[in-house]
Formats: C-alpha cells, sequence, structure tokens
C-alpha cells in the first residue's frame, strides 16, 4: 500500500473525458497509469459515470468547462504534468456552423498550448484524425500508406480544416519553453474511424436497421476500404504515449502517429456488418437499383434542403456530399511507427474487439434511438 501511494505521483488531465473516445482513455488510464494520483476529466458536459470512478484510490476530479475559455482551460491545466487533449467538435453533418468547429478544435487547442506553456505543463498529447490527411477533395486513394506517404492533403469541409490547423500548432508548439523554463513536449495521434462501445453513428446504423425491417442497403461498392480501429486500442495508444512521451522526449516529440490495430480492411458499410450482423441485420446489395450519380444526387439534395431549412430546423442526415465522398475514397493506413517508436502493441485482439462491440449493441437494443 505505502509502495503504491509512493509512486501515485502524476497528475493527468483529460479534456473531452465524457466523450466517446473520452471516456475509454478516462478509464484506460485509471486500469493502466499506476503513477496516477490524480486524473482531472475535463468536458463541456459531465457524464453521471465519472462518479462510480470516485471510490479508487486515484482522486478522480470532474471540470465543467469549455475549451474556448482560456480561463477555465488554464485553471484546469495548472499542476498537471500531463494533457490529454480529445476535447473536439466532431461534426461532418453540418450540425454547428463552421466558425463554432473553427472556435472549438483550433481555438480550445491554442488554449490549451497556452495554458500549458503558462502554467509549465510539460507534455501533452493530441488527438488528431486521419482527416487532416484525408480523404482529399479530388477523392485520390490512400492504400495501406503510412506516416511518410506523399498524399495531396487538399481540404475544404470545416473539420477536416480545423483539425489540420490544430494539429499544426500542437507540433509547432513542439520545444516551446513553458513556465519554469523547460520544454513544452508534444504529439498527434491520428485514428482512421474509430469504433467500439459508445459509437453514436453505430447505434443510428443499428435503428435505422431495425426501422427498416432488419435490412440496411449497401450504398458503396465493397471494394473501397476505409481504415477502422478499436476505441480501446485508440485509448490505449494515447496511455502509452502520454507515458513514454515523458521517457523519449526527443524521440517522440514533435511527431504524429497513426493509430491503428488488426481490424481487417474493408468498406465502411461490410465493416459495420461485423457487428450489426451478428444482431440480426443484414446487408442488401443495391448497387444496380441506387447507382452512384443517384447517390449523389440524393446528397446534394439533402445539402439543400439543410441549407434551406435552416432557418426552421436543424435537417442533418448522415448523407451529404462530404460524408459521400468519404466513405466512397478508399483510405485505409499501414504502419508500425507507434510500435518502433513506443512498444506500442493493441491492447485488444480483432476477435476481443469485435465482441466487445457486438455485446454493446446488443444492449443497445433496447434502448431508444
Ligand atoms: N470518432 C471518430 O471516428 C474519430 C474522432 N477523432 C477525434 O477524437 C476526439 C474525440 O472524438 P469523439 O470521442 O468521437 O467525439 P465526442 O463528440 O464523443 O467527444 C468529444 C467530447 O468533447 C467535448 N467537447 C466538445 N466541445 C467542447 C468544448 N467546447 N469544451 C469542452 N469539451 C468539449 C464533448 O462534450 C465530448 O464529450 C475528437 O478530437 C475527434 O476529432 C479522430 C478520429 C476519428
Ligand atoms: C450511406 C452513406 C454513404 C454512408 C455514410 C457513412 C458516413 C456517415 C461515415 C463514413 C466515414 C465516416 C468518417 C470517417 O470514419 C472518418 C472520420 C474521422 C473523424 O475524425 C471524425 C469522424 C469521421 C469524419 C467519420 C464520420 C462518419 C463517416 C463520414
Amino acid at each position: 500500500m505505502a509502495e503504491a501511494t509512493e509512486i501515485r505521483k502524476l497528475v493527468y488531465l483529460v479534456t473531452g473525458g465524457c466523450g466517446f473516445l473520452g471516456e475509454h482513455v478516462v478509464r484506460m488510464l485509471l486500469q493502466r497509469e499506476p503513477r496516477l494520483s490524480e486524473l482531472r476529466v475535463f468536458d463541456l458536459h459531465l457524464g453521471p459515470w465519472l462518479e462510480e470512478l470516485k471510490t479508487g484510490p486515484v482522486r478522480v476530479t470532474a471540470i465543467q468547462g469549455d475549451v474556448t475559455q482560456a480561463h477555465e482551460v488554464a485553471a484546469a491545466v495548472a499542476g498537471a504534468h500531463v494533457v490529454i487533449h480529445t476535447a473536439g467538435l466532431v461534426d461532418v453533418f453540418g450540425r454547428a456552423s463552421p466558425e463554432t468547429i473553427y472556435e472549438v478544435n483550433v481555438q480550445g487547442t491554442k488554449n490549451v498550448i497556452e495554458a500549458c506553456v503558462q502554467t509549465g505543463t510539460r507534455f501533452l498529447v493530441y488527438t488528431s484524425s486521419m482527416e487532416v490527411v484525408g480523404p482529399n477533395i479530388k477523392g485520390h486513394p490512400f492504400y495501406r500508406g503510412n506516416e511518410d506517404t506523399p498524399y495531396e492533403a487538399v481540404h475544404k469541409h470545416p473539420y477536416p480544416c480545423s483539425k489540420a490547423q490544430a494539429e499544426q500548432l500542437v507540433l509547432e508548439a513542439n520545444g516551446r519553453e513553458v513556465h519554469g523554463g523547460l520544454p513544452l513536449v508534444t504529439c498527434a495521434l491520428r485514428p482512421t474511424g474509430i469504433y467500439g462501445e459508445g459509437h453514436q453513428i453505430m447505434r443510428d446504423f443499428y435503428h435505422q436497421g431495425l426501422r427498416l425491417g432488419g435490412r440496411l442497403f449497401r450504398a458503396i461498392p465493397a471494394s473501397v476500404e476505409h481504415g477502422r480501429v478499436y476505441v480501446g486500442n485508440v485509448a490505449w495508444m494515447h496511455v502509452l504515449v502520454a507515458r513514454e512521451l515523458q521517457r523519449q522526449t526527443a524521440l517522440l516529440g514533435g511527431q504524429v502517429y497513426f493509430c491503428y490495430d488488426e481490424s481487417p480492411y474493408k468498406s465502411y458499410e461490410d465493416f459495420n456488418m461485423e457487428f450489426l450482423g451478428p444482431c440480426g441485420l443484414r446487408l442488401v446489395e443495391t448497387r444496380l437499383l441506387v447507382p452512384y450519380w443517384l447517390l449523389m444526387l440524393l446528397a446534394a439534395l439533402n445539402a439543400l434542403l439543410q441549407w434551406l431549412l435552416r432557418p426552421l430546423l436543424l435537417y442533418a442526415p448522415l448523407l451529404n456530399p462530404y460524408t459521400l465522398a468519404v466513405a466512397n475514397t478508399t483510405f485505409t493506413v499501414s504502419t508500425d511507427k507507434a510500435r518502433r517508436h513506443f512498444g506500442y502493441e493493441p491492447l485488444f485482439s480483432w476477435e476481443d474487439s469485435r465482441s466487445r462491440t457486438i455485446r454493446w449493441v446488443r444492449a443497445v437494443e433496447g434502448s431508444a434511438p
């Protein structure tokens, strides 16, 4: 017991700690970071599940706050050794304005960096995204690429633009002098499409399938590969990189890493069927009935309706020209950079990731959409 208290001396802050990924990072830190003494969970909306975490050996501090408010961020960061910045506005459906997306994702990240500099926090891990690379607006495939694969990253949509800007800010901040005179050490993780327990879009597809009598209709050719990674492995990568950033500052500082695991390369829809299939849904082949030009037309119509209805109501369906382009462009990664740099191996096998996700979808079954 005395030993455990002796080694527990680190304070971590997780921004966005009540989100889909953030919750997994929080739980993973509590399970797998033995040097943790205090875990600060910062989010705009705090989850009630945080209460159950307050009984363990680590002090869990819930902080309701907004990353766009510099003073709130600085107060939360003060005294933390490590910040894991996952908070972000994940919106590719036109729910939020481009200004709001920029404010949260870019200004929020600037506030986190400045708070580290002002208060003397030295280690910052940023949750970036595959979207900072692509798919680009030209629809070029990125086929099993790695962090060094050349790719023309051209964005127009506010979400990837904001993530790319924020990532650049984080990487440029590496080496800046923080309060106390030591250098800031930063890195960025780029998950591909995350799946697993708590994944809202998977839940949406599941409920949509139930409404359609147990069927989903294929929209994207099976040959288009879309990179996916299990949320538990993404969380594990965050925990590991945060730990190793403190030990190997020169090697890891200023680096980017794709998040990867053993999840198979498949199309977005075929991949979802790995979980939705065992829960009773089937994917109906409709390629001949719904040609791609018709999907593009529907997506454009959705965008038009969104614009027309905006003064009256928020119309934000899953299908729009951007989501169609992302789903319809091959983007997969194949890399071992995280293994080489900080010894990352996925914690959950594909079988584990799959069965955990299926179990969660089954539990969602009774819940309202
Ligand atoms: N879901 C995915 O497939 C991927 C997500 N990412 C990135 O991972 C991170 C987490 O994403 P998810 O967990 O999927 O999203 P999420 O929406 O479930 O979680 C984001 C969290 O940030 C919080 N947040 C939003 N605005 C905030 C603000 N102004 N101040 C404080 N907290 C705020 C939200 O309340 C939420 O709890 C994001 O940065 C996202 O860009 C990257 C790649 C893929
Ligand atoms: C019937 C349609 C054509 C299918 C629509 C599926 C889309 C809603 C999703 C297909 C690909 C997803 C995105 C992708 O996984 C990459 C992402 C990374 C992020 O950082 C945030 C989420 C997302 C943009 C993700 C969003 C949903 C899709 C567009």
